[in-house]
């Protein structure tokens, strides 16, 4: 039933960044259990479209739906979608371990908005469930850090991880509990080639064996080609959308890639 339902769904959105008009009038959807990049040249406004979308910056005009509701209305929902943005700026000094970060992430089930498992183990001991909650927890969190081949790192302080560790850790704070929808803003940019070939290997376990829905920044065209169902060639506006094999076609890239497009666009 919820399958036909987008996961996602965009119309009509409009932002600016200032004076500027960073996203105009785009429109797509997202279906449940597909790998949607979102490629563009530096300033296409790719982590404004997203950061519209998440209701992190207002929008100017259109509608957003998550999961079938207005993003404004997501309540527990909203812990079934993840963001790993381009950039954590955070304070090196902070004295927080890579676990404990990861740990942060995890939401005790029951409230993350799946159904029926509400109010479970209501028999039991306060103590008891707390224990029960904290094991689970710690269980998450290993699972989570080995998938993102971030085990190793677990007692390390995030402020002594490398760019690429890093990465590794915020996937896994992405992880530590199932998601509906995952969102990535450049999440592979400086993340080794073998460990981005697992990264998008992982992303792949995901969509089709847990049924998660991705949508990614990336700047990686040939990862994209390789990896992904769908793409959206952004530049202001969506220049075009499709399968890799025909929405990174030479024509579409050079439409997409020339800062003459919006001018193009707007006398065509
Ligand atoms: N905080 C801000 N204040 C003012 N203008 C901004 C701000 N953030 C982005 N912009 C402008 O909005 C436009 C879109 O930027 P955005 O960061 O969304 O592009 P992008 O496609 O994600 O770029 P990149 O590939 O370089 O990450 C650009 O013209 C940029 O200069």
């Amino acid at each position: 039933m919820t399958n036909d339902i987008p996961i996602l769904k965009v119309e009509g959105l409009t932002v600016y960044q200032g004076k500027t008009t960073a996203v105009r009038d785009v429109s797509f959807e997202l279906l449940p259990q597909t790998n949607t990049a979102i490629v563009g040249p530096n300033g296409a406004g790719k982590s404004t479209l997203v950061q519209a979308i998440l209701d992190l910056i207002p929008r100017s005009s259109g509608t957003i739906e998550i999961f079938g509701r207005p993003i404004t209305r997501l309540r527990h929902l909203r812990h079934q979608l993840g963001y790993m943005p381009q950039n954590f700026i955070f304070d090196r000094s902070f004295p927080i371990s890579v676990s404990e970060l990861v740990g942060l992430g995890w939401v005790k089930k029951g409230d993350r908005g799946d159904k029926g498992t509400r109010g479970q183990g209501g028999e039991k001991s306060f103590f008891h469930r707390l224990w029960k909650q904290d094991s689970e927890k710690s269980v998450a969190v290993i699972e989570a850090l080995r998938r993102t081949d971030a085990y190793h790192l677990r007692n390390q302080a995030i402020g002594t991880l490398s760019g690429g560790q890093l990465k590794r850790v915020l996937l896994a704070y992405c992880l530590v509990i199932p998601r509906r929808l995952l969102i990535l803003d450049e999440a592979f940019a400086g993340v080794d080639v073998q460990g981005a070939a697992d990264f998008y290997a992982l992303l792949n376990e995901l969509k089709q064996e847990e049924g998660w829905t991705v949508l990614q920044i990336s700047h990686d065209i040939d990862m994209v080609s390789r990896h992904c169902d769908r793409v959206l060639c952004l530049n202001q506006t969506i220049v075009c959308t499709g399968k890799p094999e025909i929405a990174l076609s030479p024509e579409n890239l050079l439409a997409t890639y020339s800062p003459l497009f919006s001018r193009y666009h707007h006398h065509h």
